[in-house]
C-alpha cells in the first residue's frame, strides 16, 4: 500500500516514522509520503486560504492549490487511490473502515485547516476516485492532520507483517462487535492486587469463557451500542446466559 498525505504542516505527520509504522516503512510492507499543500502555490506568500462566500468566521483552504496538489500526487503513481478528507462533519471512522482500507491500493490524505477545504475539491474529486470524508470523533481538532496519524497508525497495522502477532489484530476490541476485556501479567500479586485464578488454571476453555464473559460485562457497561448493534447470531446460548 502507498499512502500520501497532503498538508501545510509536514512536520505533523512525523511521528509515522517512528516505532512500529517507521519499522514498516523500513521494511517496504508500506510506502509512506508526505507532501507540502505550499508546493503548490504561486504567489510570493503562499496562500491556501481565502474568505468564506456567505460570510462567517475563518478561513477556507482554495481549490486551485489543493486541485493542483492532489492531480501532481495522484499523477505520481499509477496505483488507483482513494481519497479520505478528514473533517469533524465526516462519517464515523470506525475498525470496520480500517479493515475495509486495509484492502486499498493506496490512500491519499487530504489534511485541511482553518474552516476546511472548499467543497467543489471533494465534488470534483469523487467523479474519478472513491472518496471518503471520515470524522475520528465527536470533537473538534485545528486540523486534519492529528486524525490522518490515527487513521494511518489503524490501517497500517492491519496489513501483513507489520503486527509481530496477526492473532493479535484478530482479537482487537472490535474485531468480534466486542471490547476487549482486561489483561494481566506478571507478577502474581502487585500491591495486594492478585491475577484472577481462572487465568493461572491452565484451563483453555475456562480461560476463553471467562474472557468472553469480562468482554460482554466491559462491553454492556461502557458501550451498550455495540452491543445492541450486535448481529442476532453474533452470541451464543453462554453468552445469553451471561
Ligand atoms: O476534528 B477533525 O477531525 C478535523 C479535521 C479536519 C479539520 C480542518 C479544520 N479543522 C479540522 C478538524
Amino acid at each position: 500500500m502507498r499512502i500520501d498525505v497532503v498538508t501545510i504542516f509536514p512536520g505533523y505527520l512525523a511521528p509515522l516514522r517512528e516505532a512500529l509504522l517507521g519499522r514498516a516503512i523500513e521494511a517496504g510492507l508500506v510506502e509512506v509520503a508526505v507532501h507540502d499543500l505550499r508546493d503548490w502555490t504561486h504567489d510570493v506568500h503562499q496562500a491556501v486560504d481565502d474568505a468564506p462566500y456567505g460570510g462567517g468566521p475563518g478561513m477556507v483552504m482554495k481549490p486551485q492549490v489543493w486541485g493542483e496538489a492532489l492531480d501532481a500526487v495522484l499523477a505520481a503513481d499509477e496505483r488507483p487511490a482513494r481519497l479520505v478528507v478528514p473533517t469533524p462533519a465526516g462519517r464515523p471512522f470506525r475498525q470496520s473502515t480500517a479493515q475495509a482500507w486495509a484492502g486499498e491500493q493506496r490512500l491519499v490524505f487530504a489534511c485541511g485547516r482553518y474552516e476546511g477545504i472548499d467543497q467543489r475539491v471533494v465534488d470534483e474529486a469523487a467523479a474519478r476516485m472513491p472518496v471518503d470524508e471520515v470524522s475520528i470523533g465527536d470533537y473538534v481538532l485545528v486540523g486534519g492532520e492529528v486524525a490522518v496519524l490515527v487513521m494511518v497508525e489503524a490501517v497500517a497495522r492491519l496489513l501483513p507483517g507489520v503486527l509481530g502477532n496477526p492473532v493479535s489484530a484478530e482479537q482487537d476490541s472490535f474485531s468480534d462487535g466486542l471490547l476487549e476485556g482486561p489483561a494481566y501479567t506478571r507478577p502474581l500479586t502487585w500491591r495486594g492486587l492478585s491475577v484472577p485464578e481462572v487465568l493461572r488454571s491452565g484451563h483453555h476453555g475456562a480461560i476463553a469463557r471467562w474472557r468472553r464473559d469480562r468482554a460482554l460485562e466491559r462491553t454492556a457497561d461502557r458501550r451498550p451500542d455495540l452491543l445492541a448493534a450486535l448481529p442476532a447470531d453474533a452470541l451464543d446460548a453462554a453468552d445469553r446466559a451471561f
